[in-house]
């Protein structure tokens, strides 16, 4: 096929020319070619639309409170009077991939599974393999600077070449585990959530949302690509993720929780809290589904997180409403879910959205001050980019950001689990250890 080619961009040349050309190719496996992507890898698979993607074009790194605004002025700066006309389907056109990590300058002293990963990183990826919803796959190459035209075209070339002369040789199987360590053990999280009951008794606070860390040692070697592909089969319906920084482990996950997507100045969002287990027959789920939406403290949870997520958004939009309340149900797990709409009263950017919204009451607590330091003093480990923003923005600000629960960061033979879970004042602490060993699952079935 003759290869279809993006224009120029509309300006002259210059440093920051965005170049992004790109070639139909016949179905390759996205798993396969994501194993082949040089550092820093990145993979996108939601609402229709699959992206690996690695190599950098442009890269934005970001470290501590301003990490938001930084990200958002350097995005701006780089897309900034240069639009890339191009005749690729839209989910091709120039987006940066990236996330945040959950706390500012949380950084565990010594040895981390989270050493590489800045506080924040979005990368332009020079290399893209792109699914659309239409089914069809694309290579795009990216480049900038004075000659991006010509080294978008070399790089389109020599990747085309090595897509389409990939064999699929992933692993169906997962790696297998060894050795399984809990921190906190049984034992801590039961005292962790006592005391977080205790405290929200005593006097403020109203929820926290407490996480623990799972670390798994593997059998054989990991294949991430693999996990990632087999997490994508279990869980279609979810945000599928994975990034990986240069020098550092890789983050990767598949959450049911959309923070916020922004097209134009219409926005949506949601609440996800509240949680219950499946049942091993369709009487059963539905017996558990309506036991969730009967009770009182799920709904406390859940409705707290809708409360705050509307007052968080209504400095920025003209309306707001919200859906009807229903249950998410996933492999293992099923949710209370709230859908929520915004128009926006300006231009906001994505960002600036998701540095309002972050950390909802779904992952952090009521108030948020007050729930982020319990968070501190209680979790002995270090969140890294665990239940914080991963997505993508675009030139104009449009973007889609996921909150990366059901997650995991792996280095070498050894990966590190998180799951959390909303506390509240009638919260059972034996109830919370299992509810919380249900969120493991996605990731930990895809290890076994
Ligand atoms: C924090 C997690 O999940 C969040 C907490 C939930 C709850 O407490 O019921 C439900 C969905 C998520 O918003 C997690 O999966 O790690």
């Amino acid at each position: 096929m003759e290869p279809l080619r993006g224009d120029e961009s509309s300006v002259e040349p210059d440093e920051t020319t965005i170049a992004t050309r790109g070639r139909e190719v016949d179905g390759v496996a996205l798993g396969t070619v994501l194993g082949e992507l040089p550092r820093p890898t990145v993979a996108w698979s939601a609402e229709g639309q699959r992206v690996a993607a690695g190599g950098s074009a442009a890269t934005i790194t970001a470290d501590g409170p301003d990490r938001f605004d930084h990200v958002r002025r350097a995005g701006e700066a780089l897309f900034a009077g240069r639009a890339v006309e191009s005749d690729l389907p839209r989910a091709a056109r120039p987006r940066l991939f990236g996330g945040f990590a959950f706390h500012e300058g949380d950084k565990d002293e010594g040895e981390s599974p989270w050493d590489g990963f800045p506080d924040a990183q979005f990368v332009l990826p020079a290399v893209q393999v792109v699914r659309t919803d239409d089914g069809s796959t694309w290579v795009v190459a990216t480049a900038t600077g004075p000659s991006a035209g010509t080294e978008a075209e070399a790089r389109l070339d020599e990747w085309v070449d090595r897509v389409e002369g990939l064999e699929d040789t992933l692993p169906e199987d997962g790696p297998g585990i060894e050795r399984r360590t809990f921190t906190p053990d049984d034992a801590g999280w039961r005292r962790q959530v006592e005391a977080a009951v205790e405290r929200i008794r005593r006097g403020t606070l109203r929820k926290v949302v407490l996480a623990g860390a799972l670390t798994v040692d593997l059998r054989d070697e990991l294949s991430v690509p693999s996990v990632y592909e087999r997490l994508s089969d279990t869980y279609p319906d979810c945000f599928r993720f994975l990034v990986a920084p240069e020098g550092g482990g890789h983050f990767f996950g598949a959450t049911p929780e959309r923070l916020i997507s922004r097209d134009g100045r219409t926005v949506r969002t949601e609440a996800l809290a509240g949680s219950t287990g499946r049942g091993d027959t369709p009487e059963e789920d539905e017996w558990l589904a309506s036991e969730l939406q009967d009770s009182e403290k799920d709904r406390h949870e859940h409705d707290l997180v809708v409360e705050a997520i509307k007052s968080q958004l209504s400095p920025y939009a003209t309306s707001i409403s919200t859906g009807d309340r229903t249950v998410r149900r996933l492999a293992t797990v099923q949710h209370l879910q709230t859908p929520v709409t915004a128009e926006l009263a300006e231009d906001d950017h994505v960002l600036s959205l998701v540095e309002a919204l972050h950390p909802t009451p779904a992952v952090g607590g009521l108030p948020p001050d007050e729930a982020l330091e319990t968070i501190k003093d209680a979790e002995a480990f270090d969140r890294g980019w665990y239940a914080s923003p991963v997505g993508w923005f675009d030139a104009e600000g449009d973007g889609t950001f996921a909150v990366a629960i059901r997650s995991a960061v792996a280095t070498e033979r050894r990966v590190t689990l998180f799951a959390g879970n909303g506390i509240v004042s009638d919260s059972d602490p034996d109830r919370e250890w299992d509810e919380v060993q249900l969120k493991y699952r996605p990731v930990l079935d895809a290890l076994e």
